[in-house]
């Protein structure tokens, strides 16, 4: 497709029944110069029919959380009450914006449905994002609420050890909102959530696209509960030791009590259920099938953004028809190549290198 047609592509998502001579005026071309790219989308099968609809592309929506992260590294072991002499670094985060980024840096084509504040912060996420080829169009801008911080503090073995997410701005993402978008979640490949919206918007996404495979990840013990009684909804779900306990009941001090955990998601109608075990690996569970994958040792440079890497790893093993154990492994490849960097998402992460990672070590 040539950088026009792409153009129009795009503008016809937004508005399948504008006008040629609207488009012509947008593009700031002539309208037989759009009825020649028109024609030549309809050749190439980008458009099947009258009203400009449009073929369905292999993409995947994650709706969720997007963040400025300021991490505080403490350069000894943390004093409390103190001011603690160290680093501290700014970088993008929030959940859902990580899966994102994490799933178009290994070539899944990613559609971010975020709120973000008319603010720099937002504005360095939304270009950001756009530099990293995920489609940030349906976004919410606010002018009202700020762009969403993250703020925590590591400890000296880089794990983190208290955090406070600011995250009022996600109300926006109501009802109504992602009404507005419900064509452009409709026509996608699978849909990804995170528990950063509210129980509503996660209720509504799930009752109106629940013929598509929905993903969730739970994010924190405060905020997984919202999904405790419509589990069954979920194709795939992604929680660490404590969101596991949260939601099953079951204290898990061992691989046994991990296995019993994944069995409660499996009864209440999860397809999939991953229990991300820090340094322990995983244990996941599908109908047919209930693995570990042990954890590998490695030297951590930064625990932030692993269980998102994680995530990222189960969405792509579905949109590449992995079976539960390849998933796994990936997914594990993934999040250790997470805890390498010093930034949440790892700049250098590819299928190739999740690949040779797990060759090496897994
Ligand atoms: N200390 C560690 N050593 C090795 N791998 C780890 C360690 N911490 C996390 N991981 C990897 O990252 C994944 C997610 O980490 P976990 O801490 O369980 O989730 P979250 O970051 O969501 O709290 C684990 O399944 C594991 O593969
Ligand atoms: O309530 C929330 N806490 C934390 C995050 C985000 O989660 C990421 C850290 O995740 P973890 O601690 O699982 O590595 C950060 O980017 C942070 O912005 C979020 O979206 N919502």
């Amino acid at each position: 497709m040539t950088y026009r047609e792409k153009e129009i592509l795009q503008i016809l998502k937004s508005n399948p029944l504008i006008s040629q001579q609207e488009l012509a005026d947008m593009l700031n071309i002539s309208r037989a110069s759009v009825a020649v790219h028109i024609t030549n989308l309809m050749k190439k099968g980008q458009i099947l029919g009258k009203g400009y609809i449009l073929r369905k592309e292999n993409y995947v929506t994650v709706i969720g959380g997007s963040n400025m992260d300021i991490q505080g590294f403490p350069n000894n072991p943390l004093v409390m009450h103190d001011s603690n002499p160290g680093q501290v670094d700014i970088s993008m985060g929030g959940v859902g914006r990580n899966i994102a980024e994490n799933l178009s840096r290994l070539n899944v084509n990613t559609k971010l449905v975020s709120a973000i504040g008319n603010d720099l912060y937002g504005n360095t996420i939304l270009s950001e994002c756009k530099n990293l080829n995920i489609d940030v169009n349906d976004c919410f801008v606010s002018d009202e609420y700020s762009t969403s911080i993250y703020v925590s503090i590591l400890n000296d073995s880089k794990d983190m050890q208290l955090a406070i997410s600011h995250m009022d701005i996600i109300e926006k993402l109501d009802e109504t909102f992602i009404h507005s978008k419900h064509k452009s979640i409709d026509d996608s490949k699978a849909i990804v959530l995170d528990t950063n919206l509210s129980k509503e918007t996660i209720d509504f996404i799930t009752r109106n696209h629940s013929h598509l495979p929905i993903f969730v990840d739970t994010v924190s013990t405060a905020k997984c509960v919202k999904i405790k009684d419509i589990l069954h909804k979920f194709d795939g779900i992604k929680l660490n030791k404590y969101e596991a306990e949260t939601l099953s009941g079951v204290k898990i001090e061992n691989l046994d009590d991990a296995k019993k955990s994944c069995e409660y998601f499996i009864e209440k109608g999860v397809k999939s259920v991953f229990i991300t075990l820090s340094g322990d690996g995983v244990y996941c569970a599908n109908k047919e099938k209930t693995l570990h994958i042990p954890g590998v040792k490695i030297d951590i440079v930064n625990a932030t953004g692993a269980g998102d890497a994680f995530m990222s790893g189960i969405v792509y093993g579905f949109m590449n028809d992995l079976d539960i154990e390849q998933t796994a492994k990936f997914s594990v490849g993934a999040s250790i190549l997470a805890l390498s960097h010093k930034n949440t998402i790892n700049p250098n992460l590819s299928e190739d290198l999740i690949n040779k990672t797990i060759k090496e070590l897994i």
